[in-house]
C-alpha cells in the first residue's frame, strides 16, 4: 500500500440476537432457538479506510438483516453450526467482493421442560452451559468448523488433591489429597472438515456431538457414580477429560479446554480466647473465585486418524 503503510482489516455485526421458532414439529412439539450471532467479512474495501470511499463495503446493518432473513429462510430445524455455514456461503457467495466470513454463535441454552414427567409441547427453562460455534467459510468452499461449550460448571466434594509441587520461601499451600475441586468449564474442538461439501448430511450430527462431548467431559470430570475418580490436579483432570473427547469421536481433531481452578478455601477462625471457634475438618469452606488459578491446554491428534 502506499504511505508505507500495511492495512489488515475486517468488518462485522456483533450481538445480533435472534430466536427461531419452529412450530409443532412432528413428534417434540415447537422448537426454539435463540442465538447471539456475530458476523465478520474479509474483503477488499482499503479505499474505505484510505481515501473514504464506501463502494466495496457491506453495510454491517445488512448483514444484520441477513441473519434475520436467513433465519426465516430455514423452514427446518437447524443447528447453529449449519446457520453459521449457511450465512457464511451466503456472504462469501453474494458479493463478489467477501474472500471469507466468520460467522461465531452463542446458542442460549433453553432447555424443554417436563411436567407431570412428561416433555411440554411448548414450554422452556433456561440452563447453564451454552453450546458455541465458530464457523469460517472461504469463497472456495473452505471451511474450518469449531465447536464449544462455555459456562459448565463443575464440582466435586473431594477426590482431589494436590501435591509435591515446587515450594520455595514463596509457599504457603500445604499439600493436600482431600480438598474440593470446582470449575468452569470452556471448551472448543475443531471439526476435521475441510469443505462445505465434507459436511455429514446427518441433520443433528453437530447437536449430538455438543451433548455428547459435554457428557464425555463431566463424566471423565466425576469418575463413577459412587467411588469417584482421584484427581492429582486440575492439569491432570482437563488432559484426562481431553483425551476421552478424543479418543471417543474420530470426527474431533483437536480439543481446548480452559479450566480455571474456583477455590473452596478452608475455614479456620480462632482466637487467644477461643482457640477452636471453626477448625477445619472438611465441612466448612470460603467459596471464591476471585483469584482463581487458570489452567488451560490445547490436545491434539499427532496422526490424523482420519
Ligand atoms: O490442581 C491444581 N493445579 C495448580 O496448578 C494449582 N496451583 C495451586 O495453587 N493449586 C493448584 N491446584
Amino acid at each position: 500500500m502506499a504511505e508505507g503503510l500495511k492495512i489488515d482489516q475486517k468488518h462485522g455485526k456483533s450481538r445480533v440476537r435472534v430466536a427461531r421458532v419452529w412450530r409443532k414439529v412432528a413428534g417434540v412439539g415447537d422448537v426454539i432457538v435463540e442465538w447471539n450471532v456475530a458476523v465478520s467479512l474479509f474483503s477488499d474495501c482499503l479505499p474505505a479506510y484510505t481515501s473514504a470511499d464506501n463502494s466495496a463495503i457491506v453495510a454491517t446493518d445488512s448483514m444484520k438483516n441477513t441473519v434475520y432473513a436467513k433465519a426465516k429462510e430455514c423452514t427446518e430445524v437447524i443447528s447453529a453450526e449449519r446457520f453459521a455455514v449457511l450465512l457464511g456461503r451466503h456472504f462469501t457467495s453474494y458479493y463478489p467482493l467477501v474472500t471469507a466470513a466468520v460467522v461465531n454463535i452463542v446458542e442460549k441454552p433453553w432447555d424443554r421442560v417436563a411436567v407431570d414427567g412428561r416433555p411440554h409441547s411448548h414450554g422452556f427453562k433456561l440452563g447453564s452451559e451454552r453450546h458455541t460455534t465458530e464457523v469460517k467459510v472461504e469463497k472456495s468452499g473452505a471451511i474450518s468448523i469449531t465447536s464449544g461449550i462455555e459456562g459448565l460448571s463443575l464440582l466435586k466434594t473431594t477426590q482431589s488433591g494436590f501435591e509435591r509441587f515446587v515450594r520455595d520461601r514463596f509457599t504457603l499451600l500445604p499439600e493436600t489429597r482431600e480438598r474440593m475441586m470446582a470449575t468452569e468449564v470452556t471448551a472448543f474442538w475443531r471439526y476435521p472438515f475441510a469443505h462445505v461439501s465434507d459436511i455429514p448430511g446427518k441433520p443433528f450430527c453437530f447437536t449430538n456431538m455438543y451433548l455428547d462431548v459435554k457428557t464425555v467431559l463431566a463424566d471423565t470430570f466425576f469418575g463413577p457414580p459412587v467411588e469417584g475418580v482421584y484427581s492429582p490436579s486440575v492439569q491432570n483432570t482437563l488432559y484426562l477429560m481431553a483425551k476421552a473427547v478424543l479418543n471417543r469421536f474420530a470426527d474431533i481433531a483437536s480439543v481446548q479446554l480452559r479450566m480455571p481452578n474456583i477455590h473452596f478455601l478452608p475455614v479456620n477462625l480462632s482466637s487467644k480466647d477461643n482457640p477452636n471457634m471453626v477448625k477445619f475438618a472438611d465441612d466448612v469452606y470460603l467459596p471464591t473465585d476471585e483469584p482463581h488459578g487458570t489452567i488451560e491446554a490445547t490436545v491434539s491428534r499427532t496422526m490424523s486418524r482420519m
